[in-house]
């Protein structure tokens, strides 16, 4: 087996692939501002606040020019009065002191709004990461999506509460500032402007070349935070196949291509700073010589020379960390790009526009013509279920029986909705499933999957996760538990330390996988359906339990339809009647001596499922 043999990403996020036109950055940025409205009067006064102090720094050069030309050259004389020295050097102390208490209050006025921006951005990925159809989450890699919740959205966060701020004031106070080198003499600030034309030249081509370099390292990251998943969700698989080194070189190489593409940001980055801290430095050498120069021409004071340079000083910090701030603009624009695609990707399968209602459900469940491929499948393809047709009358159980393959794992997902159908239609009591809100037509449809999954919480949370109308500690949710677990021959949660409230660890790994199914079995029968679809929901017992289940399951069935996709002929013999599936269509249906005499392809799947002994 080759490392690229090994557990991966068997879907291709579209991570990499969606990276269609590219908008302008502020427009990219522009999305989030729906998010950041509630925020945005703490977060412009925080902008103000931080431009106050700002300002109070700017002014410091301007006492300084001051207090030479005037009170100093004064007392140079001995003709001044000297208390007005003292004066302004306590009022550039007092400008300090202003400047620096600002600072921190805009760092208070931004932290709580940007922090509420987070969160909401969260929450709606989150709630549409559920919204959104299995279908996506069938292409899209979960690292990829679990880099886009915590780091692009702390990202975003970080920009909007100290990024953004930042690059606004410092560009105003650059602005400020060399509108204030003009006005001491006109040549000073034009060789200020004219160094900075280097600035915006590598400026602009660095958004170009870093762009695309900051895409790949954010999705490069999703791709390992997916391996990593990979593996430790694998980890039994890998270490019983020896396969550890594998994974870890596979992890080395995506690691490695992170670090190369982490290493080319980091060369823009430092070469962006390097002309970023250079152009300060060359304008200020130039404007050394061209200000001594006016000085000795009478055309400017030493106290404007002096409060000149206070100000070109003044002006390098701003200067300089535009590249830094550029690089974080870019970053930013990457994480809100990929955070959207997720906001973009379009939720199909949501409820219809009027919906009907079923007010006493009688549980009949019918598909009329059923086609169905995945999204992913080629047009050349015929379709997974071609032309299905099958009704289940009220209280009626049907096993469903095929070659492995032949889609009815596929078919159990089309009453609830998690696809919908391509044709057709699947019916409950006449009513078309899309004609119905989601939310009643998974509460009318239980369904257990042949692979159980238990959330890391308690059994008692577990087992009621359909039972949202319960509160969970009542009497009635009790007794609703007891039944379910009783019927799925689950007591042994009894035993547990902690009994119904033992949290049963990250998807119920600490249990075995009869444990876990007949967990998930007891959920679907406490949420107490009209209509049952259980995909071979006995794969995992003994001879034994899955003998008691099956009676247990005979009282719940005697009342509900229910559909068993049934591997074994002990399931089988829980139906009324049996529908054989062949090439995505009802070949047979019938009871099962009924289909033993008439269907050869029945007889030949009963052959090969039953054991060689109870043949
Ligand atoms: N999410 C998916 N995307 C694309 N194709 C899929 C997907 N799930 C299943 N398939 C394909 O659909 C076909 C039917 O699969 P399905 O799991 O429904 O068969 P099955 O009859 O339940 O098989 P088994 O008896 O082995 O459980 C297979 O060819 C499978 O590769």
């Amino acid at each position: 087996m080759t490392s690229s043999q090994l557990p991966s990403s068997a879907h291709n996020s579209p991570s990499s692939q969606t990276e269609t036109k590219r908008q302008p950055t502020l427009k990219a940025l522009a999305r989030l501002l729906p998010f950041a409205k509630p925020a945005l009067p703490r977060l412009i006064g925080g902008l103000f606040v931080g431009l106050g102090a700002a300002l109070a720094a700017l002014a410091i050069p301007l006492v300084l020019q001051w207090v030479i030309d005037g009170p100093l050259s004064a007392a140079m004389q001995s003709n001044g009065d000297r208390s007005q020295i003292v004066w302004a050097t306590l009022g550039v102390l007092g400008l300090g002191i202003i400047e620096a208490a600002l600072v921190y209050f805009r760092r208070v006025l931004v932290l709580a709004p940007s922090t509420e921006v987070e969160y909401a951005v969260r929450q709606s990925f989150t709630e549409r990461l559920l919204r959104l159809p299995v279908a996506f989450h069938d292409r899209w890699q979960s690292g990829q999506l679990l880099s886009r919740m915590m780091q692009d959205i702390s990202m975003i966060r970080r920009w909007l509460a100290f990024g953004s701020i930042l690059l606004l004031i410092n560009l105003i106070t650059i602005v400020v500032g060399t509108a204030l080198l003009f006005r001491w003499h006109w040549s000073l600030g034009v060789v200020f402007v004219v160094c900075s034309i280097p600035i915006w030249v590598v400026g602009f081509r660095f958004e170009q070349r870093y762009g695309t370099l900051s895409r790949n390292s954010q999705d490069q990251a999703g791709d390992l935070a997916t391996s990593v998943e990979e593996s430790v969700h694998g980890i039994r698989v890998l270490k019983a196949f020896g396969r550890g080194s594998h994974a870890l070189n596979k992890f080395v190489k995506q690691a490695e291509t992170l670090r190369d593409t982490e290493l080319k940001k980091g060369y823009e980055v430092g070469l962006l700073w390097f002309w970023y801290d250079l152009v300060p430095v060359l304008a200020l050498g130039l404007s050394l010589i061209t200000g001594i120069w006016l000085v000795s021409r009478g055309e400017l004071t030493v106290g404007e020379l002096f409060a000149f340079f206070a100000m070109a000083t003044a002006l390098r910090w701003p200067m300089g960390s535009l590249g830094f701030l550029f690089s974080f603009l870019i970053d930013t624009r990457t994480a809100t790009d990929r955070v959207f695609e997720v906001f973009d990707s379009q939720v199909v399968i949501r409820d219809p526009a009027d919906p009907k209602t079923i007010a006493d459900p009688k549980g009949e469940l019918a598909f009329r013509d059923v086609h169905f491929h995945y999204p992913d499948a080629r047009d050349s393809e015929t379709d997974i279920i071609d032309g299905f047709d099958l009704v289940l009358r009220p209280g009626e159980t049907m096993a469903l029986v095929g070659v492995t393959g032949s889609g009815k794992t596929t078919l159990t997902t089309l009453p609830t909705r998690l696809y919908d159908v391509t044709a057709g239609a699947v019916e409950i009591d006449g009513i078309d499933v899309r004609e119905l809100r989601l939310e009643e037509l998974r509460s009318l449809i239980g369904v257990a999957f042949e692979e159980p999954v238990l959330f890391s919480s308690t059994v008692r949370e577990n087992v009621l996760l359909g039972r949202h109308d319960l509160d969970l500690h009542s009497a009635e949710a009790d007794a609703v538990l007891r039944e379910a677990l009783d019927v799925a021959q689950a007591s042994f949660v009894f035993d547990l330390p902690d009994g119904l409230d033992t949290a049963v660890g990250e998807e119920g790994l600490s249990l075995s996988g009869g444990q876990r199914q007949r967990l998930a079995l007891a959920r679907v029968v406490a949420a107490k359906p009209a209509i049952l679809v259980l995909d071979d929901p006995l794969s995992a017992l003994d001879v034994d339990t899955e003998a008691l289940v099956e009676a247990a399951l005979r009282r719940v069935l005697a009342n509900t339809t229910a559909l068993i996709v049934a591997h074994r002929p002990s399931t089988v013999a829980l139906a009324d009647r049996v529908a054989v599936m062949r090439d995505g269509r009802i070949e047979a249906v019938g009871t099962h001596a009924e289909l033993l005499r008439t269907s050869a392809h029945y007889r030949h799947l009963i052959v090969s499922i039953t054991p060689e002994a109870t043949r």
